[in-house]
């Protein structure tokens, strides 16, 4: 099946587009309408994740509001941990929760890893698909995972946290255990992916949301490693690593097998080109706070960080989108790149 609107896949892949494509993280969710009336006749998040048909469902739906360049598979990165063995719960308003945490080596090796953690999910490769189908070429599919070490920090922690210092303790006082985690969740993540690509997705990006809060060399022993062999296990379609937070890593993210590096809202466009170098598609970095302001302003904000990264880029905001952002402020940031044209 070809796709009609493929400037997404063109940009990623370093081609020479007409203007920059767009989407925004988190695009599929609470922002929209349409998604709040599904929302609240289910019985809760894992529900409308875990029905194919109602993931692809949410998925297409920014595709028909927003007319953004791509759409990202609707499901969450915690379907990883939970396919390893360790359940997570939505808890209304307040966010992930796991009953059980990562506390000792034991707790390490019961884990399942690999293809056989991966087989777990099959109602992923299943929403991929039917999306695929649906979409019929109008926009690329994007899959995702989130990164080892995100992943690890929630699994230690168990819920979400300002500082993820039970995590980071892990770190500092057993490596070899963190290690063997990371390993495992490496597996379970490459097994993932490729599955995901099977099943019809057309670029993986990884989300590194916690990258931020580790100091540099940590970063360098705990997440770039794994980060590294993902993207070299990811040969088919092109990779986005976005390590949030973390502006120290560029150089390092320049040297990774992959195509596109997201940027976080910190962090200005010049210096990330100079760090990462002039082979990767940069892709970012709107504050999400600047689509509260009136939509005129958000057009200008837009075209100004245009200007500032020029060719090589994929227009998105620093993180995701904040569930309360007025529509018109969304529409006003999609609508300005759309009429974006590169001199
Ligand atoms: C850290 C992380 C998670 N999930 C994700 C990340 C990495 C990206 C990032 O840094 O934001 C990734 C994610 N989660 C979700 C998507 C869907 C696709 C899209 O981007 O549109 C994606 C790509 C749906 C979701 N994942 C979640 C929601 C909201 C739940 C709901 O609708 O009730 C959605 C739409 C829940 C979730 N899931 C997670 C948290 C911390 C929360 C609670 C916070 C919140 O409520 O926003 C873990």
């Amino acid at each position: 099946m070809s796709t009609k609107n493929d400037l997404f896949l063109r940009t990623a892949r370093g081609e020479a587009v007409e203007r920059p494509p767009v989407w925004l993280m988190r695009q599929a969710g609470r922002i929209l309408p349409q998604y709040r009336a599904i929302r609240n006749r289910l019985s809760g998040f894992k529900e409308l994740v875990e029905t194919p048909e109602l993931a692809a469902e949410v998925t297409i739906q920014p595709v028909d509001e927003l007319n953004v360049d791509a759409a990202i598979i609707f499901s969450d990165i915690l379907v990883i941990p939970e396919a390893m063995g360790l359940t997570y719960e939505m808890v209304e308003k307040r966010g992930p929760l796991f009953p059980e945490v990562i506390k000792s080596e034991a707790d390490v090796q019961k884990l399942t890893s690999g293809a056989d953690a991966a087989a777990e999910l099959q109602y992923v490769y299943d929403a991929v698909a039917l999306t695929r189908q649906q979409l019929d070429g109008r926009v690329p599919l994007i899959g995702f995972s989130g990164a080892p070490w995100t992943l690890l920090a929630y699994m230690v922690e168990g819920s979400g946290s300002k500082t993820f210092s039970k995590a980071k303790k892990l770190l500092y006082t057993d490596p070899k255990l963190a290690h063997q985690l990371l390993e495992k969740i490496s597996e379970t993540v490459i097994a993932y992916l490729k599955l995901k690509v099977e099943s019809g997705a057309q670029l993986v990006q990884v989300f590194d949301s916690w990258a931020g809060i580790l100091s540099p060399a940590q970063y360098r022993e705990f997440a770039l490693p794994y980060i590294k062999v993902i993207a070299e296990s990811i040969t088919d379609v092109p990779v986005t690593v976005f390590s949030k937070g973390a502006w120290f890593v560029y150089e390092d993210l320049g040297q990774v097998d992959c195509q596109v590096v997201g940027l976080d809202w910190n962090t200005p466009p010049e210096l990330a080109r100079e760090w990462v170098g002039p082979d990767k598609v940069l892709q970012g970095n709107l504050d999400p706070c600047q689509l509260y302001a009136p939509p005129e302003e958000v057009a200008k904000a837009a075209v100004a960080m245009l200007d500032r990264y020029g060719r090589g880029h994929i227009a998105n905001l620093g993180h995701g989108v904040y569930p309360d952002t007025p529509l018109e402020g969304v529409k006003a940031f999609v609508n300005a790149v759309r009429a974006y044209q590169y001199k």
